[in-house]
């Protein structure tokens, strides 16, 4: 791809972009926000400061204070109801008797409320063991109360304040162990999931693809003296890589332009799952088709499958049926050599691409702009139609309220080359793009079993 015609297509949608007849892409990610709430277990939490307190951990406290303020409710109303209240409250508390006072169920719930906030919302404690103090002591003491006391034979409150008193301290042990502990092992696991993922290199520093990366000549004379720990080259990049590197730079604009015209896509196509396919008209490639897809998964699993490893596409849809690194340029820039399968049913034969890649990720979403460029480990051989790809690439959006959900979006911007009939190749396009992404579906639900029930909705339970 000749440097000046992609600036000129640069420059071309710029001026779209110039006359301000382009909003913003900030818009773009704000349209996609999704109210859905998953379950909080698929809650993948960004590598951002996290809140001391977590929302189920602030529930249980506000649970322990209800604790308290119900008791002590109940308390005053037996005062109130069997006669002058004060007359009672000295009764119970000053003229204070084992066998017939409520006084201590109420120092009971005291005792829990001070335990368990002291415990679980002033030292942030994640273990059960002070949960299991004091239900352990109310039930003790509840017991002996109700054999040894006359309560029963008092008034209805003889049965109210003693069942309630039990049932509440339970019902905080539960909602501890089994709510707040879980979820926030759950949580933590996230986080650091999507910490170390977000610490991943870029692009793996040993070479993933069958073949090994392609090392340009001057550096295999005294490679290993260029390559330092991990493998990353660390002399100064060749003219052929800073022009990759400018490609792959020039590509990432593009797809910024035509991400930020959401507004001129026209919509062309929507399959059964909901996924739509858009086309928008431009001014240098003619029309190309963008690809938009609700994913009910994190946004780190799609980047994973669609950007992280290009060479494993290969292993989960037909689409492509080979993909190898060429040459990992620097970390977010690498060649790839694509080999695409036909499309509609033989209408457009299979074809290779050498596409310059730069993979990059932002606060709110994952992107890999792509463009085809030459490179010398794959001249164009007469195995394969050449196809020429023009800026495009794979970009996912991250929920600003929803983390475990996301938008995929495929920008296709592919000439194919030959003499097809463009109407032809216009209508196979949204189905195999369809495809894709059913196909990318299936393998996330395939590596994340827990997503399968999302990602498939009509998909009965695992067999
Ligand atoms: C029917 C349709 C879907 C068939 C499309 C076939 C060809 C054009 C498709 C299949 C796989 C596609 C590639 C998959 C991944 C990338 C990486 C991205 O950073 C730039 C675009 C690029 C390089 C795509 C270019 C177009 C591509 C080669």
């Amino acid at each position: 791809m000749h440097n000046g015609t992609l600036r000129r297509n640069i420059t071309s949608v710029k001026e779209m972009q110039d006359e301000g007849s382009l909003p913003g892409i900030a818009s773009l990610n704000a349209s996609y926000s999704t109210s859905l709430t998953l379950p909080s277990p698929y809650l993948l939490l960004p590598p951002v400061a996290r809140k001391a307190v977590s929302d189920v951990r602030r529930t249980f406290c506000l649970f322990v204070t209800f604790d308290l303020l119900f008791i002590t409710l109940l308390w005053i109303i037996e005062l109130n109801v069997t006669g002058p209240i004060l007359d009672n409250l000295a009764d119970q508390v000053i003229r204070y008797k084992f066998k017939t006072s409520f006084f201590d169920i109420v120092l009971l719930a005291v005792f829990r409320f001070l335990c368990l906030q002291i415990g679980y919302a002033a030292f942030l404690l994640k273990h059960w063991w002070v949960v299991a103090i004091s239900t352990l002591v109310t039930s003790v003491f509840l017991v002996v109360k109700v054999i040894v006391s006359e309560l029963l034979s008092k008034n209805a409150f003889g049965y109210v304040l003693p069942i309630t008193s039990f049932v509440v301290a339970w019902l905080e042990t539960w909602f501890l162990d089994f709510k707040v502990l879980t979820q926030e092992a759950e949580n933590d696991r996230a986080y650091l999931a999507a910490a170390n993922a977000d610490r991943a290199p870029m692009l793996y520093p040993r070479p993933v693809s069958d073949g090994q990366f392609y090392s340009p000549p001057e550096s295999v004379a005294d490679s290993d003296e260029y390559l330092d720990e991990e493998g990353l080259r660390s002399r100064p990049a060749t003219f052929k890589e800073k022009e990759y590197i400018k490609q792959g730079q020039e590509a990432m604009s593009v797809l910024d332009s035509i991400l930020a015209q959401e507004e001129n896509w026209k919509l062309e196509k929507t399959s059964d799952t909901g996924d739509s396919v858009y086309s928008l008209e431009t001014i240098s490639y003619g029309k190309i088709f963008i690809l938009k897809a609700f994913m009910q998964c994190p946004a780190e699993c799609v980047y994973q499958e669609t950007i992280m490893q290009p060479e494993k596409v290969v292993e989960w849809t037909k689409t492509v049926t080979s993909c190898q690194i060429l040459q990992r340029v620097d970390d977010n820039t690498l060649v790839t050599h694509d080999v695409a399968a036909s499309v509609g049913g033989g209408i457009v034969a299979s074809r290779d691409y050498v596409n310059v890649r730069r993979i990059e990720r932002r606060q709110n979403s994952y992107l890999s702009a792509g463009v085809s460029t030459n490179h010398d480990a794959r001249p164009p051989s007469d195995r394969y139609v050449r196809g020429e790809n023009h800026p495009g690439g794979f970009v996912v959006l991250k929920s600003s309220n929803n983390p475990a959900v996301c938008t995929f979006i495929w920008i296709l911007n592919t000439d194919f080359k030959g003499h097809l009939p463009r109407y032809l190749i216009h209508q196979a396009l949204p189905s195999g793009m369809f495809e894709f992404v059913g196909q990318l579906r299936e393998r996330i639900a395939e590596r994340n079993p827990c997503l399968r029930q999302q990602l498939h909705p009509t998909a009965g339970p695992l067999l």
